[in-house]
């Protein structure tokens, strides 16, 4: 079956978003979208021009002159800042440290989502991962996903992709995941929360494959239990 339509993964850090959302666009032939790059992209400015990201004033000014580029295919990934590949630096530290912030300043949030809206409005289908696509950039979505999985377990997996086994740096992961996770879901523009009509996803006890399984199948029937539970909730 060819699937058309828009599929939303929102989660928190370290939940298999940006795995799960290339396989699930490769298996349904779809453009796929990580804004978490393109606001990677944006701490990448902020940090080139010497900005300090808790500077909301400074933050917006400089997001706003910056041209921030990112690709939509899966398995090639393309992103550049004023025209050089940061590909490599937005997944370091320095960024990784500075990037809520960044991500929280209502000005960037703006720029951002008029950009992500216009990169995917002429894609037949496309699979868009982040921490507020279902609730504000895509609200009209076919299927939302909405992705979780155990903080320990997170953690661990991100220290199994550093290839990190010391046990105080685990700590310390789990901890910038933790921390990470507060700022992006109290922050009072477009936190991290679940849309009304999303389908929570638990990967805790399922393999990536698993997880792409069933999200290609709740992308194949539009997610219509979620969608029946949703207008239930509202009558
Ligand atoms: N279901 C799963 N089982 C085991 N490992 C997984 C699963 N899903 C993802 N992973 C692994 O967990 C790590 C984190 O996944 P990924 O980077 O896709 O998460 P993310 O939600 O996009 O994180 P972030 O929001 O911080 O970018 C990766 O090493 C990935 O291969
Ligand atoms: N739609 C989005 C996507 C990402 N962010 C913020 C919050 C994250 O801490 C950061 C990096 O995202 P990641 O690459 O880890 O998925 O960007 C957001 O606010 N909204």
């Amino acid at each position: 079956m060819q699937f058309q339509g828009q599929v939303t993964l929102d989660g928190p850090s370290g939940t298999g978003k940006s795995s799960v959302a290339r396989a699930v666009a490769v298996r349904l032939g779809a453009a796929y979208l990580d804004t978490g790059a393109m606001y990677r992209a944006a701490t990448v400015a902020v940090l080139t021009a010497g900005v300090d990201p808790e500077d909301a004033d400074a933050v917006a000014r400089t997001v706003g002159s910056a041209s921030i580029e990112v690709g939509t295919t899966a398995g090639e990934e393309r992103v550049l800042v004023d025209g050089v590949d940061v590909a490599a630096r937005i997944r370091g530290g320095e960024v990784t440290r500075a990037v809520s912030p960044v991500s929280a300043v209502p000005a960037v949030r703006r720029q951002l989502v008029d950009q992500q809206r216009a990169l995917v409005a002429g894609a037949a289908a496309v699979v868009v991962e982040g921490r507020d696509i279902g609730t504000v950039v895509l609200p009209d979505a076919t299927c939302k996903i909405y992705l979780t999985a155990a903080p320990e377990v997170r953690a661990q997996r991100r220290a199994g992709q550093l290839g990190l086994t010391d046990e105080a740096e685990v700590a310390a992961l789990a901890a910038d995941l933790r921390r990470r996770d507060e700022y992006d879901s109290s922050r009072a523009d477009s936190p991290l929360r679940p849309a009304g009509d999303a389908v929570v996803v638990d990967s805790t006890d399922l393999d990536r494959d698993a997880v792409v399984d069933r999200v290609v199948s709740l992308a194949l029937t539009a997610c219509a239990g979620a969608r029946q539970a949703a207008a239930g909730r509202q009558t």
